[in-house]
């Protein structure tokens, strides 16, 4: 598809700037962050998986259409030490809970003390596994088919359409599925030839799961360009 005057908005775009990410973060995100949460992301700033964590301006939109939904059952796929994690257990009701999968255990015990800390601990059910067959024993159960209000995958991405087609059938038709790195770092409106060897191949799967989710008549969707991309599915049949 080729562009043209016909799309005047496009010299609004801004991405790429680090000084307004910076605006953004100083202006809106860090004076509203719970101290619980600023804790965690500076312990995991000590970590050499650091850059992993969801950024805390896509945290804020989250932990917003966490309440604007009144999500009770969640789902989290790529804990690392938390950040998401702990955002959601503190947007969520008192009895509400999550389900969080990742295959790495000692990451989640890094941000483990500041949960328990915040008093959020009985809401989390983690799960150290691969989250595939968690997702697919899941849906062994009937009763679990539609019962989830909100998904997060935060993942492997060559699995994000397997992710989907699976939390398709257990979040409820209204429920919502949000995906982190939608955007891989600008890789995906790169030429291939341009991106590093190492990034290729998770290029690839995001562009397939954006070409796929773009024509996927059982969800509404945004890609909004908060941090890496964070890509809003909704389910709406
Ligand atoms: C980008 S990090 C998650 C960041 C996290 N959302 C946060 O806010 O800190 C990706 C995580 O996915 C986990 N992971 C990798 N493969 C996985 C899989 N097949 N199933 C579940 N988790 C996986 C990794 O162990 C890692 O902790
Ligand atoms: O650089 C990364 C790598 C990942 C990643 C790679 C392989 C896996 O099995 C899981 C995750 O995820 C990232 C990520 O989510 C992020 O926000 C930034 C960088 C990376």
């Amino acid at each position: 598809m080729e562009f043209t005057t016909a799309e005047p908005f496009l010299h609004k775009g801004l991405l790429q700037s680090f000084e307004l990410t910076k605006y953004i973060l100083k202006t809106n995100v860090y004076p509203r962050e719970p101290s619980p949460l600023k804790e965690l992301r500076e312990v995991t700033a000590k970590h050499p998986g650091n850059f992993m964590s969801t950024t805390p301006d896509s945290g804020q939109l989250m932990g917003m259409l966490l309440k604007l939904i009144n999500a009770k059952k969640t789902i989290e796929i790529g804990v690392y030490t938390g950040y998401s994690l702990l955002l959601t257990a503190l947007s969520i009701p008192h009895d509400a809970m999550i389900i969080a999968i990742d295959p790495n255990k000692e990451t989640y015990e890094i941000g483990l003390p500041i949960i328990q800390k915040a008093g959020v601990e009985h809401k989390i059910n983690f799960i150290e596994s691969q989250a595939l067959p968690v997702l697919d024993k899941l849906l062994q159960n009937k009763d679990n088919e539609g019962s989830f209000d909100f998904a997060f995958v935060d993942a492997d991405k060559e699995n994000y359409l397997n992710y989907h087609e699976r939390l398709l059938k257990l979040v409820k038709v209204g429920g919502l599925i949000v995906f982190d790195n939608t955007l891989w770092g600008g890789t995906v409106a790169q030429p291939e030839e341009a991106v590093s060897e190492d990034r290729k191949e998770s290029r690839r799967s995001i562009i397939e799961f954006n070409n796929s989710v773009s024509i996927d008549q059982r969800i509404e969707i945004a890609l909004t360009p908060s941090g890496d991309g964070l890509t809003i599915c909704r389910r709406i049949r």
